[in-house]
């Protein structure tokens, strides 16, 4: 299928600016997001697409930011092409651990290698927080635990958490795309124990989890860790990520209100990947 990209240059240029954009394009039918330092770039069927989109009243009379439009049109044949070229370079973590496209070659050797299909779904290794994540997984033990993947995107951690030792995966995405490539994923990395469902923390409350990870946002992690505190065992850690440094004592402080202790942060270009026990 031949996809349509607006390159969207929100000003001011925020986190909550470019959130807002993404949910009011998403209302319109872009189907897939990616980010650049300066832009958010949305992909839709070139079938759906119609400038008129662009002149929309959400877009245009927004109070809170202004926003030029750039477009391109992406030809039907290569999307592999497109991330490889564009998005999607094979990464090594820690000098252990390896993601790749099944599209690259001649990649070096590694302790774990993960074969990632991104298809547009959150996480190849390349944006800082789940850079952060894996960072944290390699330096956990998860010999025979339970963990809860939430907000999956590509199932990469879940996979790495399953290849190091976890006894069962539970991986969750609000996100139906995501869903299906957590899935795929899962298979093309032979991995066996992960339980993968679409949804929220909606889904949440029959099991418990030694570990869980979250790497979704601000907003989401303050409004669901409640919950995901409620499903942790005693002794259980939790790694979240997907915010700013700003963001930290607010995250901090629904922890702590929530039961759990905090237990050290890394940071990579102001993103956060924060631990806390219960
Ligand atoms: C930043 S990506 C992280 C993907 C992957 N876990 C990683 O670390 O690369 C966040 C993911 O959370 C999903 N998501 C957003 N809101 C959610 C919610 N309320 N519950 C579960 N998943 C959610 C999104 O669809 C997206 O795939």
């Amino acid at each position: 299928m031949e996809y349509t990209k607006v390159s969207c240059f929100p000003e001011p240029d925020s986190e909550t600016n470019r959130e807002i954009l993404t949910a009011q394009l998403g209302e319109l039918g872009f189907e897939s997001f990616s980010e650049t330092d300066d832009a958010v770039e949305a992909f839709i069927p070139s079938s759906a697409y119609r400038e008129e989109l662009l002149h929309d009243e959400s877009l245009v009379n927004n109070p809170l930011f202004k926003v030029r439009f750039q477009t391109e049109i992406i030809p039907d044949q290569n999307w592999n092409e497109v991330w490889e070229k564009n998005y999607f370079q094979p990464l090594l973590v820690e000098n252990r651990c390896l993601i790749r496209a099944p599209f690259h070659k001649d990649t070096p050797k590694a302790e774990y290698e993960i074969v990632i299909d991104p298809r547009m779904a959150f996480g190849t290794g390349n944006h800082e927080t789940t850079y952060l994540m894996i960072s944290a997984i390699l330096q956990q033990d998860l010999q025979g635990k339970q963990v809860l993947d939430m907000g999956c995107g590509t199932g990469i951690l879940g996979i790495l958490a399953s290849m190091r030792g976890a006894d069962m995966v539970k991986a969750i995405d609000i996100d139906e795309w995501s869903y299906k490539n957590t899935l795929e994923n899962a298979e093309i990395n032979n991995v066996t124990n992960i339980d993968v469902a679409q949804g929220d923390a909606g889904l949440l409350g029959k099991e418990k989890f030694d570990v869980i990870y979250a790497n979704i946002q601000r907003n989401i992690l303050l409004q669901d860790l409640p919950v995901y505190a409620s499903v942790m065992c005693k002794d259980a850690e939790i790694i979240v990520s997907g915010f700013y440094r700003e963001d930290l004592p607010a995250i901090s402080a629904k922890a702590e209100e929530v039961g759990l202790k905090p237990a050290g942060y890394e940071e990579r270009n102001n993103w956060v990947a924060a631990r806390f026990i219960r």
